[in-house]
């Protein structure tokens, strides 16, 4: 068996008394799409910010390709070839589709301001590459009409998929969605699915998917882990999950 690209081991994480995550273990291969289900108050956000460096967990291993993870920066982290799309949207409003992508691109320029002014050629070649991924980006999600308007000016839906266009923008080796489908319509939700379908085909990378359209996560994940409480309560096929009796109380006990 080859080794998982994500080892996530033991992981625990307390503030105060609030145990938000308690013991959560799992592994993510090379092309593998798995999700995190769980009611509200899971830990699912408190998985994604553990494994970008933004929260430090009392216990436990995240280890990337080999590497650790957990007590670096999360500046290393995205260095490392982690990205996270945001279910806010993390762009700049006033910048252009385009400009936000490039700022996507930003920790992997190595030509500085002043480099690139002593440097002119070798800095040029650089941004043109740049954006040549900026424009395979632009392709996959069929972002072309809207790459010069400003991210604010963007329909809701088109502003997401620009979201994820940014973090794929940064060339991860692992992408965390961070409910990706978050307040859309069926239609925009069904383009959404294809997106993500066609960067997986695409694109060679795992990816996270936290979300709470248990259709979208059913229909797309390879396999999903299911938290109650920051406590693993389910893990295996989409279909396993679903039926298994602890996520089913799980979620029906949350709505009763
Ligand atoms: N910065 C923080 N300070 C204190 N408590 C926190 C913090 N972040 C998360 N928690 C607590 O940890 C627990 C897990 O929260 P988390 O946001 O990870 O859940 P979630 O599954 O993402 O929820 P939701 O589906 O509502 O987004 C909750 O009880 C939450 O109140």
């Amino acid at each position: 068996m080859t080794e998982p690209l994500l080892d996530v081991w033991d992981l625990t994480l307390r503030f105060g008394g609030v145990t938000a995550l308690n013991g959560v273990s799992f592994t993510v291969g090379r092309g593998e799409l798995f999700a995190v289900i769980g009611p509200n108050g899971a830990g699912k956000t408190s998985i994604f910010n553990c494994l970008n460096g933004v929260y430090r967990p009392q216990r436990g291993t995240i280890t990337l390709a080999g590497q650790r993870v957990n007590g670096r920066s999360p500046a290393t982290i995205a260095g490392m070839g982690v990205a996270r799309t945001f279910q806010n949207l993390g762009l700049f409003e006033q910048l252009t589709l385009i400009e936000n992508l490039m700022l996507g691109r930003h920790h992997l320029m190595r030509t500085g301001m002043l480099a690139g002014m002593a440097w002119w050629g070798r800095a040029k070649r650089e941004e043109v590459d740049h954006r040549a991924a900026c424009e395979e980006i632009v392709e996959l999600l069929e972002l072309e009409p809207y790459r010069r308007i400003p991210a604010g000016l963007l329909p809701y839906g088109v502003a997401k998929r620009a979201e994820l266009g940014r973090a794929l923008a940064m060339s991860p080796t692992l992408l965390l969605l961070d409910e990706p489908v978050a307040g859309m319509n069926v239609e925009e939700t069904e383009d959404m699915a294809r997106y993500l379908v066609e960067v997986r085909r695409e694109l060679d990378l795992a990816m996270i998917l936290v979300e709470h359209d248990t259709r979208l996560v059913m229909d797309l994940a390879d396999r999903v882990l299911a938290l109650d409480f920051g406590t693993p309560i389910a893990m295996g096929t989409p279909e396993e999950v679903q039926h298994d009796p602890k996520v089913v109380e799980a979620y029906l006990g949350g709505a009763a």
